[in-house]
């Protein structure tokens, strides 16, 4: 049975924007943000608080948070590894944290520095104190269908994170396919592992395009009646410690999906293709985003002099 409704959480300006080799001004960054949240979506996820060393082109994370023009009924949410994020995040008033774990121990040290269970006990504090500010706090799971390191992930190991987040109080847990490998039979038992833990509504789905899954695999959640998802405008993204994986699934191409389900997502697509153009044009190339281009090309010709 099918959701009524999904929420999509949009994380261009963060996962997209993330691994840009060449710089994004945060003027643009905040653009993008303004033109999302005009498009109709309700959760954004913003930028991060990570080492600008390891991830360069969130250096201006606190000028993007401060910069923005909230929109009531918006949520914004951003990425904290450590206390340290933590601390920097705050004053900048996100509604909602990100604490980002994996499913395999060998993409948890390239990413993030330390084992998984290092990890898990540098977001226990983070965790506490973010909840103690009442924010909502998120966990991510990355690899849970695959690992470019490890290779295959059993959905043993990603209940084991599971079980990690929840015990340290994380509210919701996102299951990310990091490299997009992932195809429906995989996807669903991996979900299955965090619904063993969590309510149908606090679980999401993440997915990267790289191998043109990322549509089937949100419509095998869809059929579990999961109806959170992160998808990321145009198609932008790839993560900095996963190589050769491409963009999130995009949003223009998942809101095509579920209008043509019948499934509300509050977006207006027109806007949200407008927006797409707009981040694409800054990086001065098309949208990866089957349905964003097709429609660009759609305008060209309704537009052209019979
Ligand atoms: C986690 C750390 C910081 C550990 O990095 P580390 O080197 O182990 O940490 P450290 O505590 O030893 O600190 C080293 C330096 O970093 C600084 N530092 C320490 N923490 C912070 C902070 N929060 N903000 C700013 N600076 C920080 C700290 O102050 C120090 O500075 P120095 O003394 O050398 O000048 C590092 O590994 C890091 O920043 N990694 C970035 C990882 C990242 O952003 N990856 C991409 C996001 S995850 C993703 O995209 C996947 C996801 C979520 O989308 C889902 C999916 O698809 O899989």
């Amino acid at each position: 049975m099918f959701p009524d409704q999904v929420t999509l959480v949009d994380v261009g300006p963060r996962d997209g924007l993330q691994n840009e080799k060449q710089p994004v001004s945060a003027a643009h960054k905040i653009e993008l943000v303004h033109r999302l949240q005009a498009a109709g979506l309700r959760e954004i996820e913003v930028t991060s608080f990570v080492s600008p060393k390891w991830v360069p082109q969130m250096a201006d994370n606190a000028e993007v948070m401060v910069g923005l023009k909230r929109k009531p009924g918006v949520r914004y949410s951003v990425l904290v590894p450590n206390m340290k994020g933590l601390e920097a995040a705050l004053p900048t008033r996100p509604d909602e944290i990100v604490v980002f774990g994996a499913a395999s121990e060998a993409f948890s040290q390239r990413n993030i520095n330390c084992s998984i269970e290092e990890s898990i006990e540098r977001f226990r504090p983070v965790a506490a104190a973010a909840r103690e500010q009442g924010l909502k706090v998120r966990g991510a799971i990355s690899c849970a269908v695959g690992c470019p390191y490890q290779g295959e992930v059993s959905a043993d190991e990603v209940e084991r994170v599971v079980r990690l987040m929840k015990d340290i109080g994380v509210q919701h847990v996102g299951v990310a396919d990091t490299i997009g490998v992932g195809t429906p039979l995989k996807v669903r038992a991996a979900m299955e592992r965090a619904l063993r833990h969590y309510p149908l509504h606090e679980v999401s789905g993440h997915f990267h395009d790289t191998y043109g899954q990322a549509v089937g695999n949100i419509y095998a959640c869809l059929e579990m009646g999961i109806h959170h998802f992160d998808t990321s405008v145009a198609g932008l993204g790839g993560c900095p410690y996963a190589k050769g994986a491409t963009g999130n699934v995009a949003t223009e191409d998942v809101v095509f999906l579920l209008q043509g389900l019948g499934i509300d997502c509050g977006v207006d697509l027109d806007a949200l293709v407008d927006a797409g153009d707009f981040i694409s044009r800054v990086l001065g190339r098309k949208p990866v985003s089957r349905a964003a281009n097709a429609l660009l090309a759609k305008r060209v010709r309704e537009e052209a002099p019979a």
